[in-house]
Formats: C-alpha cells, structure tokens, sequence
C-alpha cells in the first residue's frame, strides 16, 4: 500500500515518527511535507498529496497541520477527496465506516505522537461500510 504524506512546520516530528512507523510494517510513504520547524505555508505541502489522491496514484493521504483544518480545507477542494479532521480514534474510525475519507488529517498541536499514530493504523485498518453511507457519500458534489 503507498501513502502520501504532507506537513507544515507544525508537524514534522509527527510525520517523522508516522512515516517511520508506516515504513516498519512495509508501507511506500512519500514524504511531500516540510522536514524543518521553520515557518511554511501549508497549502503548498497539500496540493501534492491530494493531487496524488485525485489522481489514484496512492491507496491514502495523510495530513499534519497545528489544527488539521488548514489542510483538510485545501485537500476538500479536490476532486474525489474526502479529507476528515480527526482527533479520537473513534472519530477516525468513523470517517472511514461512514464517509469513506481518503485523507486522514491531524492536528499535530492538539493530539499526542503515540495517538496520531493510533489514528493512522485505526484510518488503514478500517474499511468503507458502503449501504446507506454510499449513498450519502455519492450526494457529496465534485464541485457546485
Ligand atoms: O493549523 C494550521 C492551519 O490550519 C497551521 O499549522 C498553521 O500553521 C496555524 O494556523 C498556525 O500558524 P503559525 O504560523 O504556526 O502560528
């Protein structure tokens, strides 16, 4: 399974401590995000991992901003992206049962490495429901 990876300064230690994790139990991770604490714009490190997303170039994406909303915003205006801001793994469990999210987003100031990294394996270890979830998800606009 391949995953793209995208962080601003907010995150780099999360994404070192994800990418190592991710790499250990045999997983491709590309690593578009910023790799310093020095001070980044983080749209420019989403538009890479979505557009890898759109593109179904990768299986997931993943994303590390202070309060995830930045990225998850930007990563929503692409096409077949479902990006969902998570901070429990209850919540991340759902985005994917019920939404089908295709990007995990984290908040790197507002949840803890070891729980960011529950997150991840709770996101690529759980699977759409489809049902009645489909059908909501489908009512969800490529553009309006
Ligand atoms: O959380 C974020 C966007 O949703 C980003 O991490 C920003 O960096 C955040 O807004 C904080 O910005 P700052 O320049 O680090 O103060």
């Amino acid at each position: 399974m391949t995953i793209s990876i995208g962080n601003d300064h907010a995150g780099p230690d999360y994404k070192f401590a994800i990418v190592k994790h991710l790499e250990a139990k045999g997983y491709t991770v590309n690593n578009y995000g910023t790799d310093t604490l020095d001070s980044v714009d983080y749209p420019d490190f989403v538009h890479p991992v979505a557009k890898d997303v759109e593109a179904n170039k990768v299986d997931f994406g993943i994303l590390i901003c202070g309060s995830a909303n930045g990225v998850a915003m930007t990563a929503n205006k692409y096409q077949h992206v479902r990006a969902g801001v998570c901070w429990t793994s209850e919540i991340t469990e759902l985005t994917r049962l019920h939404n089908n999210a295709n990007i995990l987003c984290i908040p790197a100031r507002f949840t803890s490495i070891p729980q960011a990294i529950k997150m991840v394996d709770t996101f690529l270890d759980t699977d759409f429901e489809g049902g009645r979830h489909q059908n909501r998800v489908d009512k969800i606009p490529l553009s309006c």
